[in-house]
């Protein structure tokens, strides 16, 4: 067989961890920022790119440093709002890429939003400070938009925000028994045992179905107070489920996420949380009790291997009504 029976099965190309930070200055006070910071990966495709896989022609070729230039242009340009505004930064990311090259049939942008919180100090300091922040918490924002070229127009064809890197913890309040036991099984039964994870969801956000050049300029839902209901829902329930399993209590969250009626906008949410284990240490060789439920005290953080439970809530069509 000669080696033309194959062919470009897909393909897609852009730039990488881009790292992004934009300052906003107050009109009214200079010294007063807000600050964002993002990696970014831009990615591009369209059937007019094949040539550059195929024959290396690089004429199609809108070049990755091309699209790292214009991450940090947007970053520049865009009214302060849409660039604070991690979603509103992809779309208009996205939709420009699909606006600027008429042979560009597809844009996925993922971002990671890298926190930065005002520094509030004591009232003799001055409480709030203008332009000092801190990073409270290694947990991310995440941000996953994709627009297509659909029958000429361009069209948004996903829309997801997300969380990585929630580090959590609860030492009781959680249990995992009545699981099935077989000749493999060496797991005792626990009633009270500790729970930790680090929760990593998305969740799918559906707007209006428009062009998106078209969406751009109509009022957009409050993307943040979405983000933060995902997280204080996450959190809620992680703490207040009296926990059967890693399974049950993430089904719940997603529930009280879907049952929220400021997340209307948001259509399911995927949980991926793996279960950190924590092992009681035997004291025994000093006569110290520390294996049973009610007295043990020291513990084994173990790193690997973890449970790895991953589920996706969504709404079923009946209470979309
Ligand atoms: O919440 C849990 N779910 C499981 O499926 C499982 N399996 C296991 O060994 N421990 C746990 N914990």
């Amino acid at each position: 067989m000669s080696s033309s029976s194959v062919h470009l099965a897909s393909a897609s190309y852009g730039k990488d961890l881009v790292r992004i930070f934009r300052i906003v200055r107050d009109s009214a006070d200079p010294r007063l920022h807000k600050v964002a910071e993002y990696t970014v990966r831009c990615l591009l495709s369209g059937s007019s790119l094949i040539p550059s896989y195929t024959k290396a022609d690089n004429s199609p070729v809108v070049a990755t440093d091309t699209v790292k230039n214009t991450l940090n242009y947007l970053a520049k340009v865009l009214p302060a709002a849409d660039v604070l505004c991690p979603e509103k930064y992809c779309l208009r990311v996205v939709n420009h890429f699909l606006s600027t090259y008429d042979h560009i049939e597809k844009v996925e942008v993922d971002l990671i939003q890298h926190k930065w919180t005002r520094i509030v100090l004591d009232q003799k300091d001055g409480g709030a400070h203008k332009h000092s922040f801190i990073r409270d918490g290694d947990d991310k924002r995440t941000v996953r938009a994709v627009s297509e070229r659909v029958g000429g127009e361009i069209r948004l064809t996903q829309l997801e925000g997300g969380i990585k890197g929630l580090l959590v913890l609860k030492s009781s309040g959680s249990a995992f028994y009545g699981f099935h036991r077989d000749s493999f099984t060496t797991l005792k039964e626990v009633h009270d045992r500790i729970f930790s994870t680090e929760v990593e969801c998305s969740y799918s956000i559906k707007l209006a179905s428009q062009p998106l050049p078209v969406l751009l300029k109509s009022t957009l839902p409050d993307f943040c107070t979405i983000s933060s209901s995902v997280r204080n829902h996450t959190l809620r329930i992680f703490a207040l489920d009296d926990s059967a399993s890693v399974q049950a209590t993430m089904y719940r969250m997603g529930e009280a996420i879907l049952a929220d009626s400021g997340n209307s906008v948001v259509t399911d949410i995927s949980y991926q949380l793996p279960n950190k284990h924590y092992i009681p240490i035997d004291l025994g060789f000093k006569g110290v009790s520390n294996l049973n439920e009610k007295d043990a005290e020291v513990f084994l953080p173990t790193a690997h291997p973890s449970g790895l439970i991953k589920a996706k809530i969504a709404r079923t069509a009946a209470s979309k009504l």
